[in-house]
């Protein structure tokens, strides 16, 4: 469960944002949606904590993350927030599965090799474990992107702008996955986009 309670955050005196209060439950999704420039990202990167914000709560679960300290943000980050960004960024000298592995890895947990697997068949790159993430299709790697956010099975999966660069086609498929795979884990899902062909398909929704 995600809740965010009176939000702001400045760049500066001039560039302030006051972000409207957002609730999502577990096993459901939120649409952010607002046009070029309206802050989502910043919103977003908020709700990850790799902003701090100038007042208010971020609450995931029962945790304020507004009170841990920097290394228990980043802790907590690693072991419950999953991101899954437009442009997927990877190890470029790792294999597929040593991608996935990482995350694992940051979050101080135990190299799930069996979840690896299970997640590739699901989301349909299982043959292409051993190959690099370059040699992948921009569609592929989006979805070896969504295997990594599901890897540590977060409480919140977070998507900035996961469908902006596709076809309809590849969007529909794009916002199923990450609503499949989140009720599967029973995480929260929260995606941010100026995408309106999503706003149908999400019924809590925001506007920025
Ligand atoms: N590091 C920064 N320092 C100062 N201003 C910033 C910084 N990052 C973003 N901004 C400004 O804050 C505003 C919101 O940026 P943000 O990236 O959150 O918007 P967005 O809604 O995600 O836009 P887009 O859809 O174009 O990515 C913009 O006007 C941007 O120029």
């Amino acid at each position: 469960m995600l809740k965010t309670q009176q939000l702001t955050f400045a760049y500066s005196p001039t560039k302030r944002f006051q972000f409207p209060d957002v609730h999502c439950a577990d096993r459901d999704a939120l649409l952010i949606l607002g046009r070029s420039g309206t802050g989502k990202t910043t919103f977003l990167h908020l709700l990850a904590l790799l902003l701090k914000p100038e007042a208010g709560r971020v609450v995931i679960n029962d945790t304020d993350l507004t009170t841990l300290s920097p290394a228990q943000t980043a802790a907590f980050r690693a072991q419950h927030v999953g991101l899954v960004y437009q442009k997927p960024h990877f190890v470029s000298a790792l294999s597929v599965m040593d991608n996935l592995l990482l995350a694992n890895y940051l979050a101080n947990k135990t190299q799930a090799r069996d979840r690896a697997e299970q997640l590739a068949t699901q989301l349909g790159f299982a043959e292409q474990l051993g190959k690099k993430t370059a040699q992948m299709s921009q569609g592929e790697q989006q979805r070896v992107s969504i295997a990594r956010a599901m890897m540590n099975q977060p409480t919140l999966i977070l998507a900035d702008e996961p469908t902006s660069s596709l076809d309809d086609a590849n969007a529909d498929r794009v916002i199923s996955l990450l609503r499949d795979q989140s009720e599967q884990i029973g995480a929260s899902l929260v995606v941010v986009t100026h995408d309106q062909r999503l706003k149908d398909a999400f019924t809590n929704r925001v506007i920025l």
